[in-house]
């Protein structure tokens, strides 16, 4: 760049040119009074001299003359080359702008540009090109449309009205489709103005600032990530915590200041051994990231799980810098899992495993067993008459013999074998390792069921009641795979029919042909819900005597009428209705239509003195039993006095106050009561003089033998005194023969009922044989 001074140059005279003319004319003035005429003849007299002088002064004058009017000429000759040569260095200094303006502009990295008021452009620098992909020529006269989409323009116009609205300058950024894709800018734009000071364009200069806002964007994000619900902590290379966020505190209850500067082993649960913290910071170090669940500690010392994620941060050499933690709490889910693991596979009483877990665990078995060629052993457990104790007793009672009864099962094996609750009353215990040989393994599983029935008839404590009980035990064995653990399930259950049938609280081992049984049971068990909807129930009538041979009534006794099977006994069906509960509606079926055959015969005359009606415990036991009698009685017409309830001495005991309650209430009706059974049970007389009973019946188990076994003579004998004493009627059942009769009559029994006098018959039948005694009276 050339440098343009702003002072003229120097005189060629020597002096400055504003003194030259007053030199000159100080000279002449000199000159002139040295010249004058009267100093002249002064000091010169001759004529040669004085002409000599005269001659040189008009030369003096003719040459001071010139010198002036030089003089001037020169000096406007000097103006003038001053002013063109101060000219050309405005013109000089105006073309170095115009380049050094252009050179800025092009060697900006920023775009550099300008327009008039209608937006068209006047400056379009180098990198503006570039980036629009225009040639700079090209865009010079024109506008925006040029460059950028139409969905664009509206923003940028409305920046430049604004800029020139407001003649100031405004800084925006504005996004803008360029070469290098979508771009933002930051553009300063500022207001042109004209001669006059009008505002006539603007100026802008646009920095790509896409990368930084990027990065803006980029710190935002992980701002809002470092804040989320997760707990979240950075630690440098060595542990130490140098930032924690908000939901960090939530979560450990440590405030990020009591944090700052310690490290994360203040979380420390104490659960975990240091092998596992050595692993987790081996695969950090070898992968960079470590994932998974920990204990951990809060700041009040309570105790979650964590789900965390530490990744390994490096830096630009590649070696470790920070670390950063990402945690939730996932105690409540694990907590979750855990119920529903438990709920799956746990019985919720005993928490012991149910039949899915222990389908599970026989499978295993199976599959050790097939590996080893050991026998296991499956022993399926059924409590005899469990199901008496849950309706007499209550659930709750039911419920504490099922607890105490998988504690003593669970005492009884070893840590390998398996205890498992079925449902109800049943349990399962797998035996495993049983040795080589079949026989082996079955003494060795006959040796642990036995255990266990013994175990069980020890007493058992519930609350007050002292509980004696006694199990049915069913026993598979197993080798490999040769069975199913369904099928293995399936034969232990017919096993423990088969115990259930030789009379309970025994054991037995699996035999196929248990099987055929046991599905004889489940279809006489759907053919029983069929028969009340298709009256295929009925009742039989058994006569009842007196010592004179006359009728005193009857005892109404189930019979079901099975389509294929024909006659089917009650004691084939009354016990498998008492465990579906269908004993509930059968019993219900044979009050009324007892009461109703009571109301039928009085109506034709032909009343019955007494209707003895077996009830069972179960339905006895129902809280509106009294109310179902009441409705028997009123919807048939039947007259209470003639109906008589057999209850047995178990069910009177189970529950002394209910059965009270609810005899004295019927008792209110005018219904009488027969105990029947009687010397079978733990025969009480505590309980016999509160209990509003009209007559014993002696069971037919201490008749069949009479007279000749003493035993049962002295029981008969003494079953007679004792309800003779306390003003009962004795009723012996089971007289099948005259001497049964006479002894019984010499020992003053007063009544009696058994196959001597008739065995139960149909309704028709027994009318007729009512007809017949009353004819031979
Ligand atoms: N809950 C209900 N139980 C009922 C009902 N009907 C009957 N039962 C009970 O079923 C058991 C078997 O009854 P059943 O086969 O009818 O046997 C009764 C008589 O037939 C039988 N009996 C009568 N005389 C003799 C005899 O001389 N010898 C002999 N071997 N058996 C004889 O005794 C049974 C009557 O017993 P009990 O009821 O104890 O008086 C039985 O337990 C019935 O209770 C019912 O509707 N509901």
């Amino acid at each position: 760049m050339k440098h343009h001074p702003a002072s003229p140059p120097p005189s060629r005279l020597g002096a400055p040119s504003s003194l030259r003319p007053v030199v000159i004319y100080a000279v002449f003035a000199a000159l002139w009074i040295l010249f004058s005429d009267q100093l002249v003849a002064m000091l010169f007299q001759d004529a040669a001299t004085l002409t000599l002088v005269s001659t040189l002064k008009g030369w003096l004058f003719v040459a001071v003359t010139s010198l002036l009017l030089y003089g001037l000429i020169y000096r406007q000759l000097d103006l003038a080359a001053q002013l063109a040569r101060r000219e050309q260095a405005a013109l000089q200094a105006q073309a170095d702008a115009q380049r050094l303006l252009t050179e800025i502009c092009d060697n900006s990295s920023d775009a550099i540009f300008a327009k008039d008021r209608q937006g068209r452009y006047l400056l379009f620098s180098r990198e503006a090109g570039r980036v629009t992909g225009q040639p700079v020529a090209g865009v010079l006269g024109q506008d925006d449309s040029l460059l950028f989409p139409a969905a664009e323009l509206a923003a940028i116009h409305a920046n430049d009205q604004r800029v020139m609205a407001d003649n100031r300058t405004h800084t925006y950024e504005e996004t803008v489709s360029t070469v290098d894709g979508k771009v933002v800018f930051l553009a300063t734009k500022g207001p042109l103005h004209d001669s006059q000071g009008q505002v006539c364009g603007l100026f802008g200069i646009a920095r790509d600032i896409t990368a930084r806002k990027a990065l803006e964007e980029e710190q935002r994000i992980a701002a809002i990530a470092f804040e989320s619900q997760e707990g979240m902590l950075l630690t440098q290379a060595d542990g130490v915590i140098m930032r924690v966020n908000r939901a960090f505190s939530l979560l450990t209850g440590y405030s990020a200041a009591e944090v700052l500067g310690r490290t994360p082993a203040l979380l420390k649960s104490g659960r975990h051994e240091p092998a596992f913290f050595d692993a987790m910071w081996q695969q950090i170090r070898e992968h960079g990231y470590w994932q998974g669940e920990l204990w951990n500690r809060r700041k009040n010392g309570s105790l979650f799980i964590a789900w965390l994620t530490i990744s390994a941060v490096r830096g630009e050499d590649q070696q470790i810098s920070h670390f950063v933690g990402a945690f939730a709490d996932v105690t409540s889910h694990r907590e979750a899992e855990a119920e529903i693991h438990r709920l799956a596979y746990y019985d919720p009483l005993t928490q012991l495993p149910n039949r899915r877990l222990l389908q599970d665990r026989i499978r295993q078995a199976l599959a050790t067993s097939q590996r080893s060629r050991h026998y296991g052993a499956l022993i399926f457990l059924d409590l005899d008459h469990f199901k008496n104790l849950n309706d007499t007793r209550g659930h709750n009672v039911g419920d504490q013999l099922l607890l105490a009864t998988a504690q003593r099962l669970q005492l009884h094996v070893r840590a390998s074998d398996s205890v498992a609750r079925l449902g109800g009353d049943e349990f399962v215990l797998l035996l495993e390792d049983l040795g080589h040989a079949a026989q082996e393994a079955a003494i060795q599983a006959e040796q642990v069921a036995e255990k266990i029935r013994t175990a069980l008839t020890l007493p058992f404590q519930l609350g007050e009641l002292t509980f004696h009980a006694t199990a049915s035990l069913g026993i598979t064995l197993f080798l490999g795979h040769s069975e199913s653990a369904e099928s293995l399930l399936k034969y232990a259950d017919v096993a423990m029919y088969q115990a259930k049938t030789a009379g309970r609280d025994t054991l037995r081992f699996y035999d196929p042909s248990m099987q055929t049984a046991l599905e004889e049971r489940s279809q006489l068990e759907s053919d029983l819900h069929l028969a009340l909807a298709d009256e295929q129930l009925q009742l039989y009538y058994q006569v009842q005597l007196n010592d004179q041979q006359q009728l005193i009534g009857a005892e109404a006794l189930l019979r079901w009428q099975h389509p294929q099977r024909g006659l089917v006994p009650p004691g084939q069906f009354i016990p498998l209705a008492e465990e579906t509960g269908l004993i509930l509606p059968i019993g219900q079926w044979v009050l009324q239509q007892a009461c109703r055959q009571l109301a039928a015969w009085q109506r034709a005359g032909n009343a019955l003195q007494q209707l003895s009606v077996n009830v069972s415990a179960r339905q006895f036991r129902q809280p509106d039993f009294v109310a179902q009698v009441e409705d028997a009685l009123a919807s048939s017409g039947a007259d209470p006095t003639q109906l008589m309830i057999e209850l047995t001495e178990s069910m009177v005991l189970d529950d002394v106050e209910d059965t009270l309650h609810k005899m004295q209430a019927l008792r209110r009706l005018g219904i009488s009561f027969s105990l029947d059974d009687f010397g079978t049970g733990n025969s009480s007389l505590a309980y016999l003089t509160r209990l509003p009973l009209d007559e014993l019946k002696i069971d037919k188990s201490f008749i069949l033998n009479l007279p000749h076994s003493r035993n049962d003579a002295i029981i008969a004998q003494t079953i007679i005194a004792m309800a003779t004493g306390l003003g009962l009627r004795v009723l012996a059942e089971g007289v099948e023969t005259r001497a049964q009769r006479d002894f019984l009559q010499q020992h003053h029994c007063q009544a009696y009922q058994g196959f001597l006098f008739s065995r139960p018959l149909p309704q028709a039948e027994f009318d007729q044989l009512r007809q017949q005694l009353a004819a031979a009276v």
